[in-house]
Formats: C-alpha cells, structure tokens, sequence
C-alpha cells in the first residue's frame, strides 16, 4: 500500500536561539509527491527549516514535526524516504583522508564517510551506486577523489549518494552554490530528469531562476515566518518579490523559468 502522508506536515513550530524566535510555523504541510521552492532573503530562516528537517535542531516544546507521517526518525530511516543535500555537506567529503567517488556513494549505505573494513557492502550496492552516478551524470568521475572534483561534480555525486536509496524526495539546500553559469545550467538540466523520474524536490533557494519549470508551489519565508504559500504563477511576481526581498523587483518568465531582476 502506498502510505499518502504528506512529505511534510509542521504544526506550532517554533525555533529558539538566544531568547528569539528565529522560526515560526504554525502550520506547512507538503503533500506526498508535490515538489516546492522554499524561498526568502538571507536570514529569513531556510537554513533553520531545513535543519530541522534534517533532524539536527529540535523545535521548542508543542511542535509536530512529521516526514511522510512520522514524527521520529533515525538517520537510516530518513534517508530511505527523503535524501538530504547541502553546499556545506560537501565540505566534509573534500577533506582528509581522501574518499573515491564510488566509495563515497556505497558509503552512503552505512551513512559513513567511507567505507571501513567492518562494513560489508554487496554486490547490489555498488550496482545500485553505479546506476545513480549514471543517473546525475557523474559516471565517468569513479577512481577520481571528491577532494580532486569540481563544486558541480561533488554536488552531483552527492545526489548520487542520496539517490541510491532511492528516496521519494530529496531536499536540495541551495543546490547551485559556487556553479558558474554553464555548470549551473547543465546541473538544473540533471536536477529536471531527477524529478521527472517521480522523485519530489524540496529545493531551497534565494534565486528563484533556479526554480525548476518541474516545481509549482512556491513557500515564501521572511523574518522566521511563512510569508506566502501558493503557486507559482500567484507567487512569482513583481509585487511579492518586492515585498520578500525589500526592494523594487519585476519578474519574466520564459518557457517554464523565471527571473528577476531589480527594477530601475
Ligand atoms: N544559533 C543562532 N543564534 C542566534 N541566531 C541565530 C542562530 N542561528 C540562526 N540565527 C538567526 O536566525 C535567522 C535565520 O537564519 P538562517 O540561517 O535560517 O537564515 P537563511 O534564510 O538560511 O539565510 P541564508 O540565506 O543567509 O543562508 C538569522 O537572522 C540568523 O542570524
């Protein structure tokens, strides 16, 4: 049976730091399947979001936190259903000692950074390793280490990573920081097929021409708090980038993208 619990489900969530509320969400439901933008300037709580997500802050006491209808998770159990990439993930796979591409993929299997000699890893997981490096377009870098690849080659090998389990969504936390323009292109391009494949992207973002022509719904955030939460034609305007971003903005859409720009 297919379990239709929304991807997400917050109630009365509230974020503490040094005495201030720095995340406030009565309610945020994303339903099983939807793909959406979480969108706001710097500052405006997206990083707070998704480390709750991520399970790696709590929320004050009487918030519901719920993943695919679960309130408690272990690391294992949440990645099966929703994998979870960021820019500064990426860091710790660049450091020492240094990790090959494949082992860096099967390691996810054990939620490790590398393989140890008392994890036996199967056949089927480096198949399955394999195919989503194929999947992201990032074959040809086994043998190579994650320490010796560009920003948009690790980025893609970390999607493998997640892949591999073949979750039902990934959370994309600012998935195009450090690519330049091409390699932005070619990563957004990857990112499409990924979604169109049936998995839900939870992309966070303060640039909304990376919000991919796959994803509907835009949630805004601003100051810690849901601004606004609806599609992305209502959303994606002049008048409420205006207001998301404090300052004069018009917006222009072309064949499934938007961009803004401040307006003159
Ligand atoms: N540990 C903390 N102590 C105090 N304030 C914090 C703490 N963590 C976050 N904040 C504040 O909470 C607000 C939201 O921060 P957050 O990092 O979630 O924003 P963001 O939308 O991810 O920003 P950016 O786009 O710059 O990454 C900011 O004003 C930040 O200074």
């Amino acid at each position: 049976m297919v379990d239709d619990s929304p991807l997400l489900a917050l109630s009365n969530v509230r974020v503490m730091a040094d005495e201030a509320c720095i995340l406030d969400l009565p309610a945020l439901t994303i339903p099983a399947g939807e793909s959406a933008a979480i969108l706001g300037a710097n500052g405006s709580g997206k990083s707070t979001l998704v480390k709750l997500i991520a399970r790696q802050l709590y929320p004050a006491w009487g918030a519901d936190v719920r993943i695919f209808g679960q309130d408690s998770w272990n690391v294992f159990d949440l990645r099966k259903l929703l994998g979870i990439v960021s820019s500064t993930m990426q860091l710790d796979f660049d450091a020492e000692p240094p990790l090959e591409v494949l082992d860096c993929v099967v390691s996810g299997f054990f939620a490790s950074r590398g393989l140890w000699a008392h994890q036996s890893y199967t056949q089927d997981m480096v198949d399955v390793s394999v195919a989503a490096l194929g999947d992201v377009g990032a074959q040809h870098l086994i043998g190579r280490s994650m320490a010796s690849l560009s920003t948009g080659e690790a980025r893609r090998v970390l999607i493998a990573r997640a892949l591999a389990h073949r979750p039902r969504a990934l959370l994309l936390d600012e998935p195009c920081a450090g690519l330049d323009p091409a390699a932005r292109h070619h990563f957004l391009d990857m990112l499409r097929g990924v979604a169109r494949s049936g998995v839900a992207l939870l992309l966070i973002t303060h640039h909304i021409e990376e919000i991919l022509p796959e994803i509907d719904r835009i949630v805004m955030l601003r100051g810690g708090r849901l601004d606004r939460d609806g599609a992305k034609a209502d959303l994606l305007t002049g008048d409420s980038l205006t207001r998301l971003f404090g300052l004069p903005m018009m917006v222009t859409e072309r064949h499934g993208w938007y961009q803004a720009d401040i307006h003159p």
